[in-house]
């Protein structure tokens, strides 16, 4: 099942075309990652989707509900992380659970149990500190534990590693991987390393639609090059390779570091063949052979030419 549709979606701000029939389906039980470039419009395409912003045109529905500005009915199946959430300072995590339970007409025994369960999985749980002197990495994973408090089947969260070290980047990824089973996620960011280590699906909102769209596997395998990375047992192996007749085909790169060969062509998948017979008939044996994978920044910087 679908658990957001958008379809042609237009927005503009004055003479200022952001979204310009922006399709994008995301199926449930995914970690969907929503990527684009400053002012790509990922926020205004998220505030849309939560009924905060009126679009010029197209339709969004969230778990079958179609979206209506300022209506809330379809917000009720939505977590949201905004990029900095704010917080009453002065109140400890508990507290702050318990007011957003009471706020959204959680019943009190179903709160504390809840919020439990949520401070746990968000790694703040007996934490007696005011939120006023939270990290940034903790504020984040308070805002998840809030957005998660109603058990939404969707949740949104708008950059949400984006100004953490490290570490902090590695915990949100970590409790966003743990709740996909129960829940879609959605996240926007520029860090393409996060996209690559938790999202299934991932799409690139450039010029107000989607420039990529699709799963992981997918975007590698239609971007896919022969590429290779093959490493000798000395500099000299490497060289002796590297002159083979076969290697000097149009459009087959070789460059050289050391005893390690790069080999890149455009034929997909014959080159690999190619060159283990000729490491056969030249009867070397390489330390590693090993196919390489585009990298996302390489497959969407060719995408946004
Ligand atoms: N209320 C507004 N009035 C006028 N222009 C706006 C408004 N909101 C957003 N914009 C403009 O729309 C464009 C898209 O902004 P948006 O915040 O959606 O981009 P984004 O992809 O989320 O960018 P970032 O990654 O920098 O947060 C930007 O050029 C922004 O300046």
């Amino acid at each position: 099942m679908e658990i957001l549709e958008i379809r042609d979606l237009h927005k503009r701000f004055g003479s200022h075309e952001v979204l310009s029939g922006l399709n994008m389906v995301i199926p449930e039980h995914t970690i969907f990652g929503f990527v684009g470039q400053n002012g790509a419009g990922k926020t205004t395409t998220m505030k849309i989707v939560l009924g905060l912003l009126r679009p010029d045109g197209g339709e969004v529905a969230v778990c079958g509900q179609r979206v209506s500005y300022g209506g809330t009915r379809s917000n009720r199946c939505v977590g949201y992380l905004p990029d900095v959430p704010e917080f009453y300072g002065y109140m400890t995590p508990v507290e702050y659970l318990k007011l957003c339970g009471e706020i959204t007409g959680l019943e009190s025994g179903r709160i504390r149990a809840r919020g439990r369960e949520l401070l746990d999985l968000v790694g703040l749980a007996g934490d007696k500190k005011r939120i006023g002197g939270f990290s940034r990495g903790m504020k984040q994973r308070l805002g998840i534990a809030q957005a998660l408090l109603n058990e939404p089947r969707l949740l949104i969260c708008d950059e949400p590693t984006s100004a953490l070290d490290p570490i902090g980047r590695k915990e949100i990824l970590d409790i966003l991987s743990a709740v996909r089973e129960k829940t879609t996620v959605v996240f926007s960011t520029h860090i393409l390393t996060d996209v690559e280590r938790i999202c299934d699906h991932v799409a690139l909102l450039h010029g107000g639609k989607l420039a990529l769209c699709g799963t992981l596997s997918e975007i590698r395998g239609s971007y896919r090059r022969s590429g290779f990375r093959i490493e000798f047992r000395n500099p000299e192996d490497a060289r002796m390779f590297s002159e083979c007749g076969e290697l000097k085909s149009p459009g087959t790169t070789v460059s050289a570091e050391g005893a390690v060969l790069t080999i890149e062509s455009p034929e997909e998948g014959a080159k690999g063949k190619v060159l283990i017979r000729l490491l056969a008939e030249k009867q070397m044996v390489p330390l590693h052979f090993e196919i390489l994978e585009p990298s996302l920044e390489s497959i969407f910087a060719e995408a946004v030419v």
